[in-house]
């Protein structure tokens, strides 16, 4: 197939033409020479054979729902690299046509297609690819030494701190960002914890683009590639190709936010109820953002942070796609939280005492309803939140069901929806973890990879509820606004 390379000087590496604007808009971002070539470097099967001791398991790092992940050394010992390693199961793996008849690429063709136009600090970049390999597809990406943010959030020992968790959140926020800007627009479509990988200065990179899209929403490709995404973290108005925007990644963004704020699983049957938004939106309502918290680590000194972020992941997964803020919105919202993190608690607490929180106005202003909340902000501790029950809120429509029935397994799935002729959806959920343990059957979806739990909803019911407009979940920003008032 075609990737978009054209020859380079060295037989090894090869430039990337193309890009369009997209790398002038991510250079202004980034304040890199616009324009500058780089080059992805083709490595022989031999070579990666050898690199990652035949792929031993010694060497594995992890298996994401396309394939194994395993760490190889390169140059010599002079590179450390991780290959993604996805074996064909498709007889004529590059050439399966979907309903536009255009070539629909494997996950790890479209990674090398998106990435090869991509460079940026803020994601895992592409290094070069296996062009010899018979019947696997070989990607070879940065070395993130430090895991994932999944492993991070949910590992039991030592869970990062607010400081940790807010520059993870603004690093991952300014990726997507990066992604958006780009000319054609990039679309994530499965941000989630275990996508956000550490690299060796603890710093968060936006990893895996099997399922990105490149174009604009009008775009042939973007226009007839079927919804994807991971369970728990999937907008739930994305159910047909034409409902796909950048702020499908927002919304995941939002779950992404919440899980980072509270230490808990996107979707974590454990619970009740088991999503993170059908959980967390009812006390963003009433204004208990010291209940967001993850218990592990307490809340903020500062309130306001924790009232910013709670109302920003509010706003990110609100049902109304125009509504929810663009990534550069929430960037400079994380910004602002980011620098409220440290003020010095004396300063943080002569706050408290006075109430007004009225440096929080423009964290806020930017999001507000059209009629918006003009009055400065008054925060209200709501009592400790290791002494406040969870209850078992009952979640607002957007609950995603399963005809009364909840499947999980212990990694999250992603999801792929695909149209059939009759224009009905059916879903797809393919690879599995390394750890991964319940296989689920779910009518009309099937299971593979996952992290954490998935649970989703008959396509008919979906597709019911979307018409009758009550499927989504619509904080009451309204109500939101009227806490903020009422507690002056
Ligand atoms: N560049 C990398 N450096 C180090 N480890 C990596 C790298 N990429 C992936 N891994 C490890 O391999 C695991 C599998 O990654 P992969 O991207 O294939 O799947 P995933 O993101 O976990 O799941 P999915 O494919 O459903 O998105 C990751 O969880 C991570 O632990």
């Amino acid at each position: 197939m075609d990737f978009f390379f054209s020859p380079c000087t060295s037989d090894s590496a090869i430039s990337i033409c193309g890009g369009g604007g997209g790398s002038d808009s991510l250079s202004s971002h980034l304040k890199i020479k616009p324009k500058k070539p780089f080059q992805i470097r083709q490595f022989s099967y031999s070579d990666l054979l050898s690199s990652t001791n035949s792929f031993s398991p010694d060497c594995f790092l992890g298996k994401g729902s396309h394939g194994a992940v395993y760490k190889a050394v390169l140059d010599g010992g002079k590179l450390v690299a991780a290959v993604k390693r996805t074996k064909f199961t498709n007889p004529s793996p590059s050439f399966h046509y979907n309903s536009c008849q255009l070539p629909n690429h494997t996950p790890a063709e479209n990674e090398i297609e998106i990435l090869s136009r991509l460079r940026n600090p803020r994601i895992v970049n592409l290094i070069g690819f296996c062009a010899d390999s018979k019947d696997e597809k070989l990607l070879v990406v940065e070395f993130m030494p430090n895991g994932s943010l999944y492993d991070l959030l949910h590992s039991q020992s030592r869970p990062p701190g607010w400081t940790r968790r807010l520059r993870f959140a603004l690093q991952v926020a300014k990726a997507v960002r990066a992604l958006h800007t780009s000319n054609p627009p990039v679309i994530h479509r499965d941000i989630k914890s275990s996508n956000v990988l550490i690299d060796g200065n603890f710093n968060a990179r936006l990893g895996d683009f099997g399922l990105a899209l490149r174009g604009h929403v009008e775009d042939v490709r973007v226009r007839c590639t079927p919804p994807a995404g991971t369970l728990g973290y999937l907008d739930p108005g994305y159910l047909a190709p034409a409902d796909l925007s950048v702020k499908s990644d927002v919304f995941s963004f939002g779950i992404l936010l919440l899980e980072i704020l509270s230490g808990r699983n996107a979707i974590d049957v454990h619970h009740s109820p088991p999503s993170v938004v059908d959980w967390a939106l009812p006390m963003i309502n009433h204004s208990n953002f010291d209940g967001l918290c993850d218990p592990r680590i307490g809340s903020p000194t500062d309130p306001a942070v924790t009232r910013c972020l709670g109302v920003l992941a509010a706003k990110c997964v609100r049902s109304p796609v125009q509504k929810r803020p663009d990534m550069a919105e929430v960037v400079e919202c994380l910004k602002a939280a980011k620098k409220k993190l440290h003020v010095p608690p004396i300063w943080s607490n002569l706050r408290r005492r006075e109430r007004h929180v009225e440096n929080l106005q423009p964290l806020i202003s930017n999001f507000d309803e059209p009629d918006g909340c003009d009055e400065p902000m008054r925060v209200c501790r709501m009592g400790s939140r290791r002494n406040r029950k969870v209850s078992n809120v009952s979640s607002t429509e957007y609950r995603i069901k399963t005809n009364g029935r909840v499947v999980r397994s212990r990694s999250m799935g992603s999801v792929e929806i695909n149209s059939n002729v009759g224009g009905n959806y059916y879903s797809s959920l393919s690879g599995r973890r390394k750890h991964s343990g319940v296989a689920m059957k779910i009518p009309t979806m099937k299971l593979s990879k996952s992290r954490s739990v998935g649970v989703s909803e008959n396509p008919k019911f979906v597709e019911c509820n979307r018409r009758a407009g009550a499927f989504l979940p619509e904080i009451e920003m309204s109500k939101l606004m009227i806490d903020c008032e009422s507690k002056s």
